[in-house]
Formats: structure tokens, C-alpha cells, sequence
């Protein structure tokens, strides 16, 4: 039987959670006053991890050749739509990995700790699980058209 919660504690909850979101806003350097300016920190996300990441941008000219591709052959629009989920999450995958890189590195800095190592082995796992089901993906949608294309 599930124990019945009085409406005192549920109270107490939303009144914790209150101050909680409100200590986390205090607590933040800096705060976006609003949309645009949310949308422009995250453009300077992408900047960073485009100009900082090598393998993002090895995933961008992936994703870039797989779409140009993809429209050359006819894709249909089932397909497409797969092929950009596919392109789109391996580039989600290693900008997770580039930002807990960041986190890990401004809790340890340049010390070792196996935790450190673990955070970091996981993420880049991550993003290898992610490429290769992409690859595996993309040749299964872009492999029978294209050889169809080449009369092979
Ligand atoms: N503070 C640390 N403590 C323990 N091991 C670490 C630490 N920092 C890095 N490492 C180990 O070194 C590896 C490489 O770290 P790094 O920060 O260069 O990540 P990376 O995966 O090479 O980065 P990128 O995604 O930019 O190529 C990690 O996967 C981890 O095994």
C-alpha cells in the first residue's frame, strides 16, 4: 500500500523547490535576461566546440557530406528524416562530452583522480556508441541507392 502524502509535506516541497530555483538563479554568474540572449550563449557553445574540438568538426563534415548525399540520391523524407536524428545526436553526444570535459577539468584541474578518469572514459565512450550506430546508419540508408545510382 502506497503511504498517503499530507498536503503539509507536499507544501513543504514546493516551497523547497521554490527556494531552490531560486538560490540556483542566485548562485550563477551570470543570468540570460532573455530568449535571444539564451539562443546567443548557446551560438557561442557551438563556437567553442567548433573551433576548440577536432572531432566535432570531424562530425560536422560527416553530417554536412551524409545530408548532401542523402539529397543527391532522393532520399525520402522517412529517410531523412532518420539520417538527420542520426547526424544530429552524434554532434549532441560530443558537445555533452566536450562540456563535462570543461566540468571535470574546472573541479580537478590538472590532478589525477580515477573519478576524473571514469567521467571522461564514459563520455568519449558515449560519443564512439553514437558514430557508430551513425555509420552504421548511413550505410544501410545511403549504400542501396547509391550503388542503384552506379548501375552496380
Ligand atoms: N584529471 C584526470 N584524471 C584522470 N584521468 C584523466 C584526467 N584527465 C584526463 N584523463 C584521462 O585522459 C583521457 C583524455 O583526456 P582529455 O581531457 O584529453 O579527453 P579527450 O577524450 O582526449 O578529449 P577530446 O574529446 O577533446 O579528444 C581521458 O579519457 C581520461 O582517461
Amino acid at each position: 500500500m502506497v503511504p498517503e502524502i499530507s498536503n503539509d509535506s507536499k507544501r513543504e516541497v514546493r516551497d523547497m523547490s521554490k527556494t531552490l530555483q531560486i538560490a540556483n538563479k542566485r548562485s550563477s554568474w551570470k543570468i540570460a535576461k532573455d530568449l535571444p540572449t539564451s539562443f546567443l550563449y548557446a551560438a557561442k557553445g557551438l563556437k567553442y566546440a567548433f573551433s576548440t574540438q577536432r572531432n566535432f568538426r570531424i562530425h560536422v563534415g560527416f553530417a554536412l557530406g551524409a545530408f548532401g548525399l542523402s539529397f543527391f540520391l532522393g532520399l525520402n523524407k522517412s529517410d531523412l528524416a532518420i539520417m538527420t536524428l542520426t547526424a544530429t545526436s552524434v554532434l549532441v553526444v560530443e558537445l555533452l562530452n566536450t562540456a563535462i570535459e570543461s566540468v571535470v577539468d574546472l573541479a580537478i584541474g590538472k590532478r589525477f583522480h580515477p573519478l576524473a578518469q571514469i567521467a571522461k572514459d564514459c563520455s568519449a565512450g558515449a560519443v564512439l556508441v553514437a558514430s557508430i550506430s551513425s555509420v552504421l546508419i548511413a550505410v544501410l540508408l545511403l549504400f542501396p541507392p547509391l550503388l542503384k545510382q552506379l548501375g552496380v
